[in-house]
């Protein structure tokens, strides 16, 4: 079989990788740069982010180099308390938020490329053109031509394979410019373990501690200032009190609202920011890449095994997708705008519903999928995927269902639920998982 070709050795590429290469595809992953990008992005992943790490085997090391979220507090511009919307750092599976520090989590996935012989990675390769079956880059000085079954563009916001099959990113409507610094403190500051949001529309900031010692503060710029030229130190002082900081990375980024106006070109595919950029004020950028990860690769592996036999199941990665990270998008906007439009915006927190807003963690179901209230939603299978391998699975109850082919039947008994919390979400129904954990359909009985 032609190696799937992945364009970017970022996050999403390597978990694409793995995630294949456990289904047994082999995988050609191309990186411009020779060496890991060594500085502070993504911050935080939810609890289902979490479960996708674990299917691509490093959710054991990942909860090792991350510390529970404790929810969103916001202050006022002079830092005084206006709402706390606490989290309980101890969900049904894993924590709810999880913050972390992106060179660790890179660091994490590099080392379990080297559990599979199947994936291999080639750094300092310049992505020149991408067909459906072909990539053409340049590594060193020469030219190299290889034939791909499929390619996955994971190649960023300025995504060269975006570009290559034609699409275009689609204005969600929304573009500020942050300053963002990520620092390292001489001792704990004893912050609240949680995201910080100042409701001050003149300088909206945002702050959090994303390990021992380790923090990151976002600044809203003003029209004219550049990050640059902004002195930092009084932005900091604040937070900092007596206790002094090592600056490791400050940048200027502009937060935007955008998504591929396609995202697939025959057998090549848009992940991550190539495919959405989304601004970050509920930390669910880095996780929307994943998401399309988890999304593709076991529909890819099923096609490729099946010699191509599963158009209309790639056709689903666009039509499930891109809505749900559209949703994703419009309340990040709703929730920034409320979070940095001052203390009359800030109230709006105060409405009914805010709160369990703020707090939700599950994210909207999957559009399209099987028909029913639970279609499309994650499965609360948690610890569960020993028993229910990694293909199509049958939640029951009652006496065994017939008729579900080569689904694999679990009964779910005391020993599989000790809480009981997955029998109560299920009521009396059996429910049919896809291999991602998505519900297929859940029939009464
Ligand atoms: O959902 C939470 O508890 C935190 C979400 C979050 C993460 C990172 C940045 C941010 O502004 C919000």
């Amino acid at each position: 079989m032609d190696p799937v070709v992945i364009v970017g050795a970022g996050p999403v590429g390597v978990t694409a990788a793995v995630l294949l290469a456990q289904r047994g595809v082999p995988c050609l992953v191309l990186e411009r740069y020779t060496q890991m990008y060594p500085l502070p992005r993504a911050v935080h992943v939810d609890d289902e982010v979490v479960r996708i790490l674990d299917a691509a085997g490093v959710a054991a090391g990942f909860l090792k180099i991350s510390r529970p979220g404790l929810g969103l507090r916001l202050l006022d511009a002079r830092h005084r308390v206006m709402a706390t919307f606490a989290r309980s750092p101890a969900g049904s599976g894993y924590p709810q938020a999880n913050m972390f520090d992106q060179p660790d989590l890179e660091r994490l996935l590099r080392a379990r490329l080297g559990d599979l012989p199947a994936i291999e990675l080639v750094g300092g390769a310049t992505v020149l053109q991408v067909t459906s079956s072909s990539v053409r880059y340049r590594l060193g000085g020469s030219e190299h031509e290889v034939a791909a079954s499929a390619v996955l563009g994971c190649d960023g916001a300025n995504s060269t394979v975006r570009e290559q099959i034609g699409a275009s990113l689609v204005d969600m409507h929304f573009a500020e410019r942050w300053l963002v610094v990520d620092g390292v403190c001489a001792a704990d500051l004893h912050a609240w373990g949680g995201v910080h949001q100042v409701c001050n529309r003149r300088r909206a900031a945002t702050f959090m501690q994303l390990g021992p010692r380790r923090y990151r503060w976002e600044f809203r710029l003003l029209p004219g200032e550049s990050a640059a030229e902004l002195p930092v130190e009084p932005l900091l002082a604040p937070w900092l009190g007596d206790v002094s900081v090592r600056i490791v990375r400050r940048a200027e980024y502009t937060f935007r609202a955008n998504v591929a106006s396609k995202w697939r070109a025959g057998r090549v595919f848009l992940l991550g920011d190539a495919a959405h950029q989304t601004p970050p004020f509920i930390g669910q950028g880095l996780g929307a890449g994943l998401r399309d990860a988890y999304n593709l690769a076991w529909k890819l592996a099923a096609d490729l095994r099946s010699a191509g036999g599963e158009a209309d199941l790639l056709d689903s990665y666009e039509r499930e997708r891109s809505p749900h990270v559209r949703a994703q998008i419009r309340l990040a906007i709703v929730a920034g705008l409320a979070m940095t439009g001052g203390r009359v915006r800030g109230s709006i927190w105060r409405l009914p519903g805010m709160k369990a807003l703020a707090l939700r963690s599950t994210s909207p179901p999957l559009r399209g999928v099987g028909r029913g209230r639970l279609a499309g939603t994650l499965a609360p299978v948690t610890g569960l995927d020993p028993v229910l391998g990694d293909g199509w699975s049958v939640l029951y109850t009652g006496g065994e269902p017939a008729g579900f082919g080569s689904h694999r039947l679990v009964c779910v008994t005391d020993e599989l639920d000790p809480t009981g919390a997955l029998r109560r979400w299920m009521g009396r129904r059996t429910v049919v998982l896809r291999p991602d954990r998505v519900v297929q359909a859940a029939l009464r009985r």
